[in-house]
């Protein structure tokens, strides 16, 4: 007689994609990356990344004496240049929720010699859920960080309310363009330089999150849109880079 044993099927093989699509898993990928980002940075844009993040900060109309805010600030680049701005008068807040990343910024802060860097302070926090009061700022950056938010109306309106009238907001980021030949060399880039210089970190997916990551951003247009929809006065998008990156200036 036949057994009536049953054994269940194998488990279907599965293969762990680490997709990245939570504010948790995301804050996970950028406390992988942290300990090569700049070096990371500074290879694969040839250093360009510098020349971008200082057209930011001056698109910022940060001046001396100003208070400012450097949301999804990371290892610290942009907060630093603002430092260097608003000089010892003022003061530059920098807000990042990846722990190992501030602990970068915090560290290169505390090795520049010969500014006064010491105007700056580092917070642990949700660029969507921001700890300060309305209309605190002179101006507000943010390189690099709206793409890789959940929700990016939110932080809009976040920056929108921290701003004080008048003053701007720059977001610095990698342009969805809608140039079929700029967006071939984007993603050619990518997949051909980016992701496998970084599988030599180990970093394979973190990296190739990058594409995915700016297929689901918006277009200069579509930025300049969501500016005014939650009440910038004035809202343009630049091309740089030779339109592989954008910056949006925004007015509150
Ligand atoms: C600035 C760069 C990366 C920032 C960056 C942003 C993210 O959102 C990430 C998310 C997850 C992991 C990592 C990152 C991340 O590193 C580097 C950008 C490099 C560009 C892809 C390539 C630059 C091309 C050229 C060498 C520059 C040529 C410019 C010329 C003026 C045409
Ligand atoms: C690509 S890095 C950019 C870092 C830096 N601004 C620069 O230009 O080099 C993006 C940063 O955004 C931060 N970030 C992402 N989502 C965030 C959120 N919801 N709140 C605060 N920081 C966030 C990440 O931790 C990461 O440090």
């Amino acid at each position: 007689m036949a057994s009536l044993a049953f054994s269940p099927p194998p488990p279907p093989r599965t293969r762990v994609i680490r997709s990245a699509s939570s504010a948790g898993e995301r804050q996970n990928l950028f406390n992988r990356i942290a300990p090569v980002y700049d070096n990371l940075n500074d290879l694969l844009s040839l250093g360009q990344h510098r020349v971008w993040k200082r057209m930011a900060v001056s698109w910022s109309g940060a001046k001396k004496g100003d208070r400012v805010l450097d949301l999804c600030c990371g290892s610290g680049d942009i907060a630093f240049l603002l430092s260097d701005r608003v000089g010892s008068a003022g003061h530059v807040t920098g807000l990042d929720f990846s722990a190992d990343q501030l602990s970068v910024a915090s560290a290169r802060q505390g090795s520049h010699w010969n500014s006064c860097h010491n105007n700056i302070t580092w917070v642990e926090g949700d660029a969507l859920d921001l700890p300060f009061l309305d209309g605190c700022f002179d101006a507000v950056t943010i390189g690099y960080g709206l793409r890789n938010l959940i929700d990016k109306r939110n932080a809009m309106k976040e920056i929108f309310r921290v701003l004080k009238p008048g003053k701007r907001v720059s977001v610095l980021d990698f342009n969805k363009s809608t140039n079929a030949l700029t967006m071939v060399i984007q993603e050619w880039m990518i997949d051909n330089v980016v992701v496998p210089v970084a599988s030599g970190y180990r970093l394979r997916d973190e990296y190739a999150y990058l594409k995915r990551s700016i297929a689901e951003f918006l277009t200069g247009k579509e930025l300049e849109e969501l500016a005014k929809e939650v009440g910038f006065s004035k809202a343009k998008h630049y091309e740089i880079g030779g339109g592989l990156m954008g910056n949006l200036v925004a007015t509150r």
